[in-house]
């Protein structure tokens, strides 16, 4: 049984088909990529693989069990963790208090331990507090932890999202143009960050990116998206030479 099953995912907003017939399979430890032009539809596929967006048509399956009619945190509880485009962070937050947060979904003590304390609470609460700390020492970002969030730098913010995600514990994480606006000294760092997360934690990683040779350096297998459908689906030098993905990137700067 693989980890994530795909089949025939489609959705439509009015007239306009932004996903069609989309499939996808993978398994522990896989490391995958997904690229196309500006509106091919890829931040879609996330939004509904993580219950943001109900397809009209298709199946999501993580470990056979379908995501259908679940909401994004019961389907962030059960293992598909996500970064955003846009980063979706709380200014008014420290670092640590923003990962602990995502914690939050695994805590057992419940509303009663909340306001009565207790050995359990002031456990997890130590548990959680450290558990946040390694993945934020993963990131890099261990000694910003007290800083508010809003006072850093964008490519460590983008980390911290990483950390964020890390932090619910995903079986797979989907990674949504995580090196957008860095410059090149971000990019290597996360670069690594990621290289770490899926040799460390053999985790199955799903990445949108527009940087080709980002996507090319990391990715075992990479699929092309154009107007919502998948154009080409190979090994990282096949869909360098496929003729099809680049006319679709024809007249565009192909970042390699
Ligand atoms: N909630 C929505 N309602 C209506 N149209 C939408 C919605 N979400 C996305 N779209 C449209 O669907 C198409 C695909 O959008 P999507 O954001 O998935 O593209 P993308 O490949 O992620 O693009 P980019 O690389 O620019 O982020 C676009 O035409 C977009 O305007």
């Amino acid at each position: 049984m693989p980890l994530l099953e795909i089949k025939d995912l489609s959705i439509r907003f009015g007239g306009l088909q932004a996903v069609k017939n989309y499939n996808l399979t993978m398994n522990p430890g896989d490391i995958r990529g997904l690229i196309g032009p500006n509106g091919a539809g890829k931040t879609t596929v996330f939004n509904m693989m993580t219950g943001i967006l109900t397809p009209t048509e298709g199946q999501v399956l993580l470990n056979n069990w379908s995501i259908e009619g679940f909401q994004p945190y019961q389907i962030a509880a059960r293992g598909i963790g996500r970064t955003f485009q846009n980063l979706c962070l709380w200014r008014h937050m420290t670092v640590l208090e923003h990962v602990k947060m995502a914690c939050y979904s695994k805590i057992t003590y419940g509303l009663f331990g909340a306001f009565f304390g207790g050995a359990r609470r002031k456990r997890e609460e130590t548990q959680m507090t450290n558990k946040a700390m390694d993945l934020l020492a993963l990131v890099g970002l261990d000694q910003f932890a007290d800083q508010l969030v809003g006072n850093l730098p964008y490519g460590a913010q983008r980390r911290m999202e990483i950390a964020r995600a890390l932090a619910t514990d995903p079986k797979i994480l989907l990674l949504d143009e995580p090196t957008a606006g860095m410059n090149p000294e971000e990019l290597d760092q996360i670069m690594q960050i990621i290289r770490l997360v899926h040799g460390e934690y053999k985790m199955a990683i799903l990445l949108i990116e527009h940087r080709l040779k980002f996507v090319m350096e990391l990715c075992e297998r990479i699929q092309a998206l154009v107007f919502g459908e998948v154009i080409a689906e190979g090994e990282p030098e096949e869909i360098r030479n496929h003729p099809q993905v680049i006319e679709a990137y024809l007249g565009k700067e192909i970042e390699y």
